[in-house]
């Protein structure tokens, strides 16, 4: 039997919906996770101070007797966020961080901003208080192939910002690419990034190789192997600019299973175990602790968990539940496709 004990994990990106479904899931992330930083792409969206205090009220009021969790809110940029609400919301704690989804590049982004220009004021106002952008980084031109459009957003949109506004602290979210990694080493000051579980286990060939599989339709959607490989590398090479960010992302199965299937996998349950397998073959179980524990607190200026988590290889695969069965109907669990030996213990 092998053994890893580190700090607590945090989540740096997650969402937990609200109503039946986030009573359904907050368990499982509540078990393993600290704290996590709250997607606010609710419908509809988390855009004032109040919004956020009122869902982080409900999130509060969901979680089960004896269990201890931390949810970090944002808002949900628009083209009207108020930059004084927002500054007051930050400056009291309770909001750690502003999401910026370009209009229609994901679930639930139709309030999203259309003109950086239009939201210019909330973004110097947010790096003149060192309040952190939180990025989804995609262009949503029709024209631009969906496998590229990471890599289009970086050129075009995220380089730009970063040259007009080099103070604002920017999180690449969930980045799925070697250009965005290569983009993210690359920078001098005030950007990091959050890497997915779920990016660092699967390519494309998961999502369209014997049939369509919609459980691993996610945005931005898997790359090429040369890309999940590049993410591996960063994920585990210590460097603190890198760390973990689930996008665990639940949709009822109908929502899934369907002409027209929603974009998100849920990977709340399995996490810690797919992380020590890939950490593993990675030769790299050392590093674990940074990318799940200690580089997201130092980014976002918050100290490392007390408490600590086991982590034990056992001799036969582990397993959890293929789907969980929530009030909204069931949320099929992201199956990483070989064994895991690892669970917390
Ligand atoms: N990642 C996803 O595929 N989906 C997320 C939205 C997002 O993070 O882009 C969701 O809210 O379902
Ligand atoms: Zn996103
Ligand atoms: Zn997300």
């Amino acid at each position: 039997m092998v053994e890893l004990t580190i700090p607590r994990p945090d989540d740096w990106h997650l969402h937990l919906r609200d109503g039946a479904m986030m009573e359904g899931v907050l368990p499982h992330t509540a078990r393993d996770f600290a704290r996590a930083i709250i997607m606010p792409n609710l419908v509809p969206p988390v855009v004032t101070s109040a919004d956020a205090q009122a869902y982080r009220d409900r999130i509060l009021a969901a979680l089960p007797d004896g269990m201890r969790f931390t949810p970090l809110m944002t808002l949900y940029l628009t083209e009207g966020t108020d930059p004084e609400d927002v500054a007051a919301a930050h400056s009291s704690g309770l909001v750690t961080a502003v999401k910026l989804y370009p209009a229609g590049a994901t679930t639930n982004s139709h309030s999203g901003v259309r003109s950086l220009d239009v939201v210019m004021p909330v973004l110097e106002k947010m790096a003149a208080i060192g309040m952190p952008l939180l990025i989804h980084g995609e262009v949503t031109d029709p024209a631009v192939d969906i496998f590229d459009r990471e890599a289009v957003f970086i050129d075009t949109v995220l380089d730009p910002l970063r040259k007009r506004l080099p103070e604002l602290r920017i999180t690449l979210e969930h980045v799925t690419t070697s250009n965005g990694v290569d983009y993210v080493s690359d920078a001098q000051a005030n950007l990091a990034a959050s890497i997915t579980t779920h990016h660092l286990m699967i390519n494309r060939n998961a999502i369209l190789v014997g049939g369509i599989k919609p459980h691993y339709y996610c945005l931005p959607v898997a790359k090429r192997e040369s890309h999940r490989l590049a993410l591996r590398k960063a994920a585990t090479s210590g460097d603190a600019r890198f760390f973990l960010g689930t996008d665990s992302a639940p949709h009822v199965d109908p929502l899934k299973e369907c002409g027209c299937g929603c974009a998100g996998i849920f990977t709340a349950i399995n996490t810690l175990s797919c992380l020590a397998h890939v950490f593993e073959e990675e030769g790299a179980l050392d590093r674990l602790a940074a990318f799940a524990s200690l580089n997201g607190p130092t980014w976002y200026g918050l100290a490392p968990n007390s408490e600590t988590v086991t982590l034990v290889k056992r001799a036969e695969p582990v397993s959890w539940p293929a789907k969980i069965f929530t009030g909204d109907g069931p949320v099929t669990v992201f199956d990483p496709l070989l064994p895991i030996h690892w669970e917390v213990a």
